[in-house]
């Protein structure tokens, strides 16, 4: 079995940083028929992610772990220089999950990811890009038009270079995991599918019910106490006859408290929306929904999702409301 280590990096897992490297070692994982699950990764890694790489461990041979911060999913205002690199305390997380042999670790370099170069400005972009269309200005399109453009491009990337026989992604991320399996299933993928292409409920703070987050470690101690609020909305609005209604006013009772402590937050959108086209949904129409259930049965579950700015950090989060199944498998 090859096993590549490249530079200062010391791990008792095998790390590639060499795309070639990885290639071989992949091939020789197809043709011994041992199934490789994925899981992607900026790093920063916490029990979020781990629990991916669990449920990953849990029904494939081996586990790969990309950990590459995406320049291109990035607007020139956001924070992708100050975006935690922590690639020493990922490694040892991740050699505390399984034994050595049964992870890989995939660090990819820019310029292997960007053959043609890369930049943050859209317009000034050369090279092939991957866009769906459609799906990317609603919800977190809206506040992030790019966002979801640098994200398509880079996991077709990873998945034609990682090649796995399952991948892994979060619910907090609900938005753009719905957006990848699309994805995956118009450009006629096979490593993964949509079928392949699991999402895995979001991991929370256990006390207040906080969505994990690797930008959690930007808030202060005051916003800690301040941001589980979303959450609080969006739980308080699921069982609500009007969720949004109700969500936003909670939030807005929130807003006022942390200014009294010179917390300043400030919601960006609460919203409603079809998990299949991302059309939004007024606390009406998911009142009229709910209604048609009782005589017609169990319709499609609906994201309840926001995003809330906790002083300099955005932080998001959703539920789903109704049955799951079709999306968390
Ligand atoms: N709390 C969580 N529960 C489950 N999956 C998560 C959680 N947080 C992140 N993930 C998933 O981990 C994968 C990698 O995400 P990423 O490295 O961006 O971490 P992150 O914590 O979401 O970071 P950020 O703070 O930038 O949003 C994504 O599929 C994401 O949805
Ligand atoms: C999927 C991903 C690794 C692409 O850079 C990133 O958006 C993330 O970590 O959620
Ligand atoms: N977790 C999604 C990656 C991002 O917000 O940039």
């Amino acid at each position: 079995m090859a096993t590549t280590t490249t530079g200062p990096i010391q791990s008792p897992i095998s790390v590639f940083t060499d795309i070639g490297a990885y290639r071989t070692w992949r091939a020789e994982q197809r043709t011994a028929g041992i199934r490789v699950g994925y899981v992607p990764t900026m790093g920063a890694l916490h029990a979020g992610h781990t629990d991916l790489v669990r449920a990953s461990l849990a029904a494939n041979d081996k586990t790969v772990v990309t950990i590459f911060v995406n320049p291109a999913q990035f607007a020139p205002h956001e924070d992708f220089a100050s975006y935690p690199r922590t690639l020493s305390s990922d490694l040892a997380t991740l050699e505390s999950l399984a034994p050595p042999e049964s992870l890989a670790v995939v660090v990819p370099q820019v310029r292997d990811m960007y053959p043609s170069g890369i930049t943050q400005d859209v317009a000034q972009q050369k090279g092939t890009f991957v866009s769906v269309d459609g799906f990317a200005h609603q919800m977190e399109g809206a506040a992030r038009p790019t966002f979801f453009r640098g994200v398509a491009t880079v996991v077709t990337k990873l998945f034609n270079l990682v090649q796995p026989d399952n991948a892994y992604f979060g619910q907090k991320d609900i938005q753009q995991a719905l957006l990848l399996r699309r994805m995956v299933g118009d450009l006629l993928m096979t490593y993964p599918t949509p079928r392949t292409l699991h999402i895995i409920p979001t991991t929370r703070d256990t006390t207040t019910g906080l969505a994990l987050s690797s930008r959690n470690a930007y808030l202060s101690e005051k916003e800690r106490d301040f941001a589980p609020t979303l959450v609080s909305a969006l739980r308080a609005g699921s069982t609500a006859a009007a969720p949004l209604a109700t969500a936003r006013g909670l939030v807005e009772e929130r807003v006022r408290q942390a200014e009294e402590q010179g917390v300043h937050m400030r919601l960006d959108y609460v919203s409603l929306n079809d998990p299949d086209t991302f059309d939004s949904l007024t606390d009406e129409q998911y009142a009229a929904l709910r209604d048609a259930e009782l005589t017609d049965g169990p319709g499609k579950p609906i994201i309840f999702s926001g995003a809330l700015w906790v002083g300099k950090t955005r932080l998001i989060d959703n539920l789903i409301l109704g049955d799951t199944s079709s999306i968390i498998y």
